[in-house]
């Protein structure tokens, strides 16, 4: 006979407490107490809370009991139920949904002497509360919201045990620990429980077939899956915790005297941001008379975002776009890119009028140095193996983001979520990033987010390249220009700056690295929006207009 135990928690009332202060010969007369521990008796917590509703607790047993008819007479279930902290309609509703329908389960799947739920309604006491966490076979908690939720913790802990408690219950202590773990991914812990099977607990038969999963995985993965959790919980204990809230705080502390802080955005939307003293508005006077001073100018532009506005739906450029880039161009002082993490044919189609443009395209895994030449491929990367540990993780967040997509290009995978739910999916994307960083951490490529976008592509300095090509064409730039608006751009602006008084620039150069919006950037400039950067661009055009006119009139 198995015995199956999981706990309805009403209230969060628990207090850790370290094994020191437990009254051990309670808890063994606890443990040795029948019916609920022998040798063969297996046990199931789980944990919920009315207040929060539980669309699947009750729900989810019942399937068990109908589909894996085996498990009948052969598990209990027990569920303690904590008193409630309120005392709303919700939580009076809750209260007789889970009586009658333990009931209901009882009836239907029980016999004489065999009841397959049992629940606990009375306040447990703490040591008792632990010896069920110590012979729970599978420790269950399908909340639909919690923050962080510390029972799988707990559980893990109480599984793992120590010498006294192997000593009292005369177990082998060589004998490997074991623990099965069913959560709720909306569960603030779900995330560093790696050997957990996670469930959505919405959805009534996944919640059924991971109980029966936990139930039937063999011993040797029980272990396994223990030894993972232990691993997790005995090092991010609380003295890990504090430690790494103090590094973070040193961390946004150290230039806090010499950094500016600002607040920015209404509503939902308001945060503050501390900046760079340094960090300023880029002054179209300043940087025109620069540009007219120079002779030879590197000028690397990104384009969604930066020479278009997120909001417009059709992203072709303007007339007016092509019109100053072609001015551009043509100044033969100048050496124009634009690097976008567009594909080839793309950027070909929409730049086709442009002849002296060049083109970085999948964010300079592609270079053009013109609209006769060929593409050449920059980047020296031919594995793209992982694509394969990449392309499964944006499905995933695709499968739970309704509205994302997945773009596919030759050198990089990138994940839309522009037509998600705006808050949903930028939580959606911050996971995905974090995720994708670790499973990619060995990997050749970065993972950068944007307008919208998480996309993965091989590592490699367009803008390295670029000052390379110039000066191996002798043309040592003494202007750079360089405007982007989102993370991807971030490289670009950090390579230009950190080119000043190097070999690759004019020891006179004077450098401009331009984002788009106020925000903590490599970038030492900001202008406010797109319309701000094409009239900054378009200044520069003029100023190269002139001068065009003014040698033509001198010569002749
Ligand atoms: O380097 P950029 O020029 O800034 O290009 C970055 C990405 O542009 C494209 O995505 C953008 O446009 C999409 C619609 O046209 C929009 O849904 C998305 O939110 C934007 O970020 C392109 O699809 C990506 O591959 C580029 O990396």
């Amino acid at each position: 006979m198995f015995l199956a135990l999981y706990l309805l928690v009403y209230a969060k009332t628990y207090i850790y407490k370290p094994w020191t202060t437990f009254s051990w010969p309670r808890i063994s007369f606890f443990l040795k107490f029948p019916p609920l521990w022998n040798k063969e008796t297996y046990l199931r917590f789980s944990f919920s809370c009315p207040t929060r509703k539980r669309p699947t607790k009750f729900p989810s047993r019942i399937h068990l009991y109908q589909q894996h008819p085996d498990w009948r007479g052969k598990v209990v279930l027990v569920q303690i139920a904590n008193p409630a902290r309120g005392r709303g309609r919700d939580v009076q509703e809750v209260q007789s949904e889970t009586y009658s329908t333990a009931k209901r389960i009882n009836e239907t799947f029980g016999r004489p002497g065999y009841s397959p739920v049992v629940l606990i309604d009375t306040p447990l006491q703490f040591y008792e509360r632990i010896a069920y966490y110590m012979i729970a076979e599978c420790c269950m908690v399908t909340a639909v919201r919690d923050g962080m939720n510390l029972i799988p913790y707990e559980y893990i802990i109480c599984r793992q045990g120590n010498e006294k408690l192997d000593e009292t219950l005369q177990l082998d202590p060589s004998v490997p620990k074991k623990s099965m773990l069913v959560v709720s991914e909306f569960i603030g812990c779900s995330p560093s429980l790696s050997g957990a099977i996670r469930v959505n607990p919405w959805n009534i038969d996944a919640v059924a077939e991971a109980m029966d999963h936990a139930l039937v995985v063999p011993e040797s993965e029980k272990q396994l899956r223990h030894e993972k959790h232990y691993r997790y919980v005995s090092t991010h204990d609380v003295g890990y915790w504090a430690q790494s809230f103090l590094q973070d705080l040193e961390r946004a502390c150290r230039d806090h005297l010499r950094r500016r802080c600002w607040g920015i955005g209404f509503g939902l939307g308001f945060r503050v941001i501390s900046l760079d003293p340094n960090f300023r508005k880029l002054s179209l006077d300043h940087i025109v008379s620069a540009y007219k001073r120079s002779r030879n100018r590197a000028i690397l532009l990104d384009y969604d975002g930066t020479m278009m506005a997120p909001s417009v739906t059709d992203k072709t450029p303007n007339p007016e776009v092509i019109g100053f880039l072609n001015s551009l161009c043509r100044d033969p002082k100048n050496v124009v890119f634009l690097v976008s993490g567009r594909d080839k044919k793309t950027l070909t189609d929409w730049f086709s009028s442009c002849e002296k443009l060049g083109l970085a395209a999948e964010h300079g895994y592609f270079m053009r140095q013109r609209h006769d030449e060929d593409w050449e491929t920059c980047v020296p990367v031919t594995e793209f193996d992982w694509k394969q540990t990449a392309e499964p993780v944006m499905k995933l967040y695709t499968e739970t983001t309704d509205g994302s997509t997945i773009e596919t290009k030759e050198s990089a995978l990138v994940w839309h979520y522009q037509y998600a739910d705006p808050d949903f999916g930028s939580c959606q994307a911050k996971e995905l990033l974090d995720h994708l960083e670790s499973v990619l951490a060995n990997d050749p490529v970065s993972v950068k987010s944007g307008q919208h976008i998480v996309e993965v592509k091989p590592q490699g300095l367009v803008a390295e390249r670029l000052l390379e090509t110039m000066r191996e064409k002798g043309m040592l730039p003494d202007f750079v220009l360089c405007v982007g608006d989102d993370r991807s751009d971030e490289d670009m602006f950090e390579v230009i700056t950190s080119a000043v008084a190097g070999p690759a620039l004019s020891p006179m150069a004077e450098v401009f690295a331009c984002t788009v919006g106020q925000k903590p950037s490599k970038a030492k400039y900001y202008l406010k929006d797109t319309m701000e950067i094409v009239r900054m661009l378009q200044g520069l055009a003029t100023a190269s207009e002139q001068a065009a006119r003014t040698a033509s009139q001198v010569s002749r």
